[in-house]
């Protein structure tokens, strides 16, 4: 009975956007993912690896061998062999010290062997494993999710279709053919979309903090195919998923679709057998079944050797790895950082803002400026929102607007002398106003001497006294009271002043404060501003 009434509550629904999972029709989901590596050269050849930068130079990196000419025989890139394992290794996956390579047999104008190389026999990696917990990946709930990973295998990726509508013609471009790709095949472990968006972000930030891949989904450098069931029917794979929105929205059109049909009881006439399903952006369409699928022949591939492995290989892989993003969200959300796992994710994770910094250094740079003011300050004392507020706000900020990289000030502004900054402002030397101005001023003189200059010598102490930036201590609480009035006078506003008293217009005191940072230069604290004003107006809020 519930079921039932489960199901008419998502009948009724309709759209896809209000979207939850109904009892008694359990989603299970496996991934298979294809990513290419960012190698120099391809994985068979010596030709350039640079598939989306040539976009619009057709057969532009292509080879006798990626063109499939008679005679030409493929030779292995180590390079992909390497990116591989470092993958294979943050998996946790077991390696395969004899991997080979077997072919797939198919005919495709895109794939002018006639067969892919792949590793179907004897894969480089297996069983490995990704978790996701509800405090990083925000899965939900309050357990970490294993998923499983079945295998990671090498293979090449095919030439591109270029169809021209209406012409009845087809253009190929063999600049992607024999570009290396790893696909990556989990157990179908998913029972819910969160956790497959979570693993899609967690497994792509993988990829690019390793530096194999931009795993970048619109340009297709990382392709997620996602297989469906529910109640352990057979399976429907999901393609052509180009940004997660599609793979998110075509799961949840996918699962309504097979409630559907289940609830009308047609799963034995629709449901019985696999079938492969594209997306068109509003619902899955199907490309193929089963009764369809080709018999691809695997067989190994007689013209490369096996691929044995050196056995200390490992111990050098894993030590070439750099920090993964759980580890640093670990030590980044705690003490004595404390930042919010969005504010660590800032010094972990690119995004397409990135763009004046990477992140890796602009994380250095963070941990040295801390340990510099908590030297300075005493570890005891720090205010851990200075280094942390000034950095991602103020730095990142004024980086952008002068179109500056990281880089090109660090010689100069060294994290010695950014702590220095940090202790004018945590001493209450200067104001935050007279340390945004010094930031900015410090940085637009190395803009202006160009990147390429030798350091500078930045010394604070010395551009407060030129721009007389040093803060009003104040001396005599009356000053400042006099200061307020003067400011309430100038208003002559009866109605403003009694709104901020009443709390109507609370934003009004910050007005007031504004007025009095206006009339001392930024030199005054507005923290003692605010004070001085609530305690002369008696305000209560
Ligand atoms: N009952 C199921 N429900 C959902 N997914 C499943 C189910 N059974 C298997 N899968 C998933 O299907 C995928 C099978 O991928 P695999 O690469 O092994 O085969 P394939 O799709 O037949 O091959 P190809 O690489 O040619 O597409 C895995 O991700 C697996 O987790
Ligand atoms: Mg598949
Ligand atoms: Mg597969």
């Amino acid at each position: 009975m519930e079921m039932l009434v489960n199901c008419r509550r998502y009948l009724s629904v309709g759209s896809v956007k209000k979207f939850s999972l109904v009892s008694g029709y359990n989603l299970k989901c496996g991934l298979e993912v294809h990513t290419q590596l960012d190698t120099k050269h391809k994985l068979f050849s010596f030709s350039t690896n640079d598939p989306f930068g040539s976009v619009d130079k057709p057969n532009q990196n292509i080879s006798y061998f990626d063109a499939a000419l008679p005679g030409s025989q493929p030779i292995l890139n180590y390079e992909v062999v390497l990116q591989a394992l470092k993958l294979a290794s943050v998996l946790g996956c077991s390696i395969n010290y004899n991997s080979q390579f077997d072919r797939k047999h198919y005919f495709y104008g895109d794939q002018p062997l006639g067969y892919q190389i792949t590793q179907h026999y004897s894969p480089i990696a297996s069983n490995g494993h990704l978790r996701l917990s509800p405090k990083f990946d925000g899965i939900g709930g309050t357990k970490d999710k294993t998923i499983d990973i079945i295998q990671l295998q090498i293979e090449q990726d095919t030439g591109k279709s270029i169809y021209i509508e209406n012409e009845d013609l087809t253009l190929l471009d063999f600049n992607r053919s024999n570009v290396p790709l790893i696909e990556m095949v989990t157990k179908p472990d998913f029972t819910t979309i969160e956790q497959v968006r979570a693993f899609v972000k967690k497994y792509q930030n993988l990829i690019k903090i390793l530096g194999v891949s931009t795993g970048e989904l619109e340009t297709g450098a990382m392709r997620v195919d996602v297989n469906i069931s529910i109640n352990d029917l057979p399976r429907v794979e999901l393609k052509n998923l180009p940004n997660t929105s599609s793979i998110v929205n075509a799961i949840k059109y996918e699962y309504n679709r097979q409630i559907e049909i289940i609830h009308n009881g047609k799963a034995e006439e629709e449901l019985s057998f696999s079938e492969t399903r594209g997306w068109n952006g509003s619902e899955t369409v199907k490309l193929r079944s089963k009764e369809t699928t080709i018999d691809y022949r695997y067989m190994p591939d007689s013209e490369l050797p096996k691929l044995k492995l050196a056995e200390d290989i490992m111990k050098k892989v894993k030590e070439s790895l750099p920090p993964l993003p759980d580890e640093l969200f670990e030590q980044l959300t705690h003490h004595p950082y404390n930042l919010s796992l969005k504010d660590a994710k800032i010094f972990v994770i690119s995004n397409t803002h990135t763009i004046n910094y990477e992140n890796a250094e602009l994380r250095q740079y963070y941990l040295e400026v801390f340990k510099r003011y908590s030297d300075e300050i005493g570890a005891k004392n720090i205010n851990p929102k200075l280094p942390n507020g000034w950095i991602i706000n103020e730095l990142i900020g004024d980086l952008n607007k002068l179109d500056l990289y990281l880089n090109d000030i660090t010689p100069s502004l060294t994290p010695k002398v950014f702590a220095q900054l940090l202790s004018l402002i945590h001493t209450k030397k200067i104001s935050k106003t007279s340390g945004k101005l010094l930031l900015f001023h410090v940085l637009k003189e190395l803009k202006d001497r160009g990147s390429s200059s030798v350091p500078i010598n930045i010394n604070f102490d010395t551009l407060i006294e030129e721009f007389e930036l040093e803060q009003d201590t104040i001396r005599n609480k009356n000053d400042l009271v006099l200061l307020c009035q003067h400011i309430i006078d100038e208003l002559d506003n009866k109605k403003m002043i009694a709104d901020i008293i009443s709390g109507k217009k609370k934003n009004g005191l910050k007005f007031l404060v504004g007025q009095g940072m206006r009339s001392s230069q930024g030199k005054l604290d507005p923290i003692e501003l605010e004070k001085t004003f609530k305690s002369m107006l008696e305000i209560k809020w």
